[in-house]
């Protein structure tokens, strides 16, 4: 296939771009590298530099697209509590302005990278895709809008669209992996500490009603990540939107996570507990029954993989 790849200059894009390339599809990447890097585009692939608004219906326009992935987001938790009218423009307008140059070009099948923060804090877990939709940050709720106008351009323009529900991402593919400015995500910030670029890692709560007392999360390694984009590019169907969780349907807590990175790099890793993140729920596990079901997917890759891929990044 041909296929547009938004955000294919950022960690989750750039992995997913080199897997489609190996898959023997041609990709065209379309970034503003706001928070990606242009060498992150695998070789192979053309990297056009802009924003959706600016550029998405000129590239779609030179025509030949059978699709198109949209990573391309602003997704700072945080950064969209402080700047909530940021985020609605540049996740909600920017996305806009691509699926209407995708109507006027007749580009008719999108995979959209929504979130975990769709849900908020959940009522049970392992968490279902017909869970209340409850955000509790601009973030969650910009993306969550998101889904709502691709099951109206199905319904309305015919669009098939297939939207993913990450939870937590983590590991790398070789030489591509998890490089933000600002990074908040646990992993690579345990591995910093573990390379002695932050003194400790900051533990955020250890009075959460779990069995540690820290946070639990769904990790889900990015290589499986993509390939449910590969099936789910197949299962985009003309006037159809659906909704999949992805995660391995188990919980790591914070605690376990620093264990495993310190078995997996040798190194003590010093940590220090602080107050709890404002917003973080206790627990956030998914149930990805529904892509297995529907798609046959099912999360191969455990903790140790990711961090041991993770760490081999971090190393190079
Ligand atoms: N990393 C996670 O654990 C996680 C979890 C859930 C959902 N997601 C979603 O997955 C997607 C990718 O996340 P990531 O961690 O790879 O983020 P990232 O910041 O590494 O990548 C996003 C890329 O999009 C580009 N971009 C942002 N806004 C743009 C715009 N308007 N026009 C063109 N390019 C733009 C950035 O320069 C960057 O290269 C995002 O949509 C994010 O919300 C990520
Ligand atoms: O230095 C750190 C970083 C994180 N944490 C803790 O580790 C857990 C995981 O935090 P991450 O920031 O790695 O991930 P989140 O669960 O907050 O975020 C993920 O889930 C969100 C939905 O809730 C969004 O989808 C977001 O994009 C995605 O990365 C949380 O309990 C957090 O408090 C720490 O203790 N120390």
């Amino acid at each position: 296939m041909n296929l547009l790849v938004t955000g294919g200059a950022g960690y989750i894009g750039s992995v997913v771009t080199a897997q489609l390339l190996a898959e023997g599809h041609e990709v065209v990447v379309l970034d503003d590298l706001s928070t990606g890097h242009a060498d992150a585009v695998p070789e192979g692939a053309r990297l056009v530099r802009g924003s959706l608004r600016e550029a998405a219906e000129a590239v779609l326009a030179e025509g030949g697209f059978d699709a198109v992935l949209h990573f391309a987001a602003k997704s700072l938790v945080g950064e969209s509590v402080a700047r909530p009218a940021l985020y609605w423009d540049a996740n909600l307008g920017e996305s806009l302005a691509l699926f209407e140059a995708m109507r006027r070009t007749g580009v008719a099948k999108i995979v959209f990278s929504s979130t975990a923060a769709a849900y908020g804090d959940p009522e049970r877990t392992p968490i279902p895709e017909d869970a209340p939709p409850r955000p509790t940050s601009p973030y969650g709720a910009t993306k969550l809008a998101i889904d709502g106008v691709l099951t109206a351009y199905a319904r309305l323009h015919g669009l098939g669209a297939v939207s993913l529900r990450y939870f937590n991402v983590a590991g790398a593919h070789g030489r591509f992996g998890e490089r933000h400015a600002v990074e908040t995500h646990l992993i690579p910030n345990v591995l910093a500490a573990a390379l002695g670029r932050h003194e400790a890692v900051r533990i955020f709560g250890a009075d959460y009603p779990t069995p540690d007392g820290t946070c639990v999360r769904d990790y889900v390694h990015v290589v499986d990540l993509g390939r449910a984009h590969l099936l789910a590019l197949d299962a985009c169907a003309p006037g159809a939107h659906v909704v999949y969780n992805l995660g391995s349907g188990g919980g790591h807590s914070v605690g376990e996570v620093i264990d495993v990175c310190r078995e997996v790099t040798g190194l003590p890793i010093p940590a220090v507990i602080e107050e709890r993140r404002p917003g973080d729920p206790a627990i956030l596990v998914a149930s990805s029954a529904a892509i297995a079901r529907d798609l046959g997917w099912k999360a191969e890759r455990g903790l140790n993989e990711m961090v041991a891929d993770a760490w081999g990044f971090a190393r190079r």
